[in-house]
């Protein structure tokens, strides 16, 4: 239920925040935010319920209990469809037309949004696809997609970037990439929350650690090391 006070010190802030998923029970007296420039890595246990907190974020599903916001849109109210284009979510499984090649995806995403076509490979070029741009998306390997949905990021610049298991089917090497791509949008005053079940990998890509246990957040004590 939208909150009257809208908070502006926060990419996004949660309060007492209850979802329900298929009418059972996920999230309970959630208490979550980030702040600009501030990038948030998110565990807990299978099903804890780590990926429906990214959907709330994404404001694709509405809390049954508390309030929130997201880049100063109320959850639940319509302001959210004005503030989406502005959070990238990137899940399980790639945002990718299928028969499409890697280059006609982004570029088709590129006029989408108002940008240059040119926009789009340089993107690709960032994130080390140049090379398998016009190879079809469903003929790509699980990283190369994932390469690719980071070049998304890259080209549509969001305030907010919710990365799901964010190491899944990266090589070691490529682990630099999703950093960059993170701190890309920090640098430009926007925020990160990133789940990875790897915490080794999640600590040098997160200023902090939150768990969610239970249903409810809580930091996670072991600090960042400089
Ligand atoms: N489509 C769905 N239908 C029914 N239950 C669901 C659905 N999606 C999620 N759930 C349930 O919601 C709870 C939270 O799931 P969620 O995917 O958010 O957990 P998670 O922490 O991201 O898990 P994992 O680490 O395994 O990815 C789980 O109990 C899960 O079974």
């Amino acid at each position: 239920m939208p909150s009257p006070v809208p908070d502006t010190d926060h990419v996004a802030m949660l309060v007492g925040v209850a979802v329900d998923v298929e009418r059972a029970p996920v999230l309970r007296s959630l208490d979550f935010a980030v702040a600009p420039g501030e990038s948030v890595g998110l565990v807990g246990a299978n099903g804890s319920g780590k990926s429906t907190l990214l959907r709330v974020l994404a404001t694709l599903l509405p809390p049954v209990g508390g309030h929130g916001h997201v880049l100063g849109a109320a959850l639940g109210s319509a302001e959210c469809a004005v503030v989406r284009p502005r959070i990238a979510l990137v899940g399980h499984t790639a945002a990718l037309y299928p028969r499409l090649t890697v280059r006609e995806n982004l570029r088709f995403l590129a006029r989408l949004t108002g940008r240059r076509e040119h926009a789009a490979d340089e993107a690709l070029e960032a994130v080390g696809l140049a090379g398998a741009a016009d190879r079809r998306a469903d003929a790509c390997s699980q990283g190369m997609q994932r390469r690719a949905e980071l070049a998304r990021v890259l080209l549509t610049e969001p305030r907010l970037l919710l990365l799901d298991e964010a190491h899944t089917g990266l090589d070691p090497a490529s682990t630099g990439l999703v950093n960059a791509v993170a701190e890309q949008v920090r640098e430009r005053g926007g925020a990160s929350v990133v789940v990875s079940h790897d915490h080794a990998r999640l600590r040098g890509a997160a200023d902090r650690l939150v768990e969610i246990v239970e249903g409810r957040a809580r930091p996670v004590r072991a600090e960042v090391p400089a």
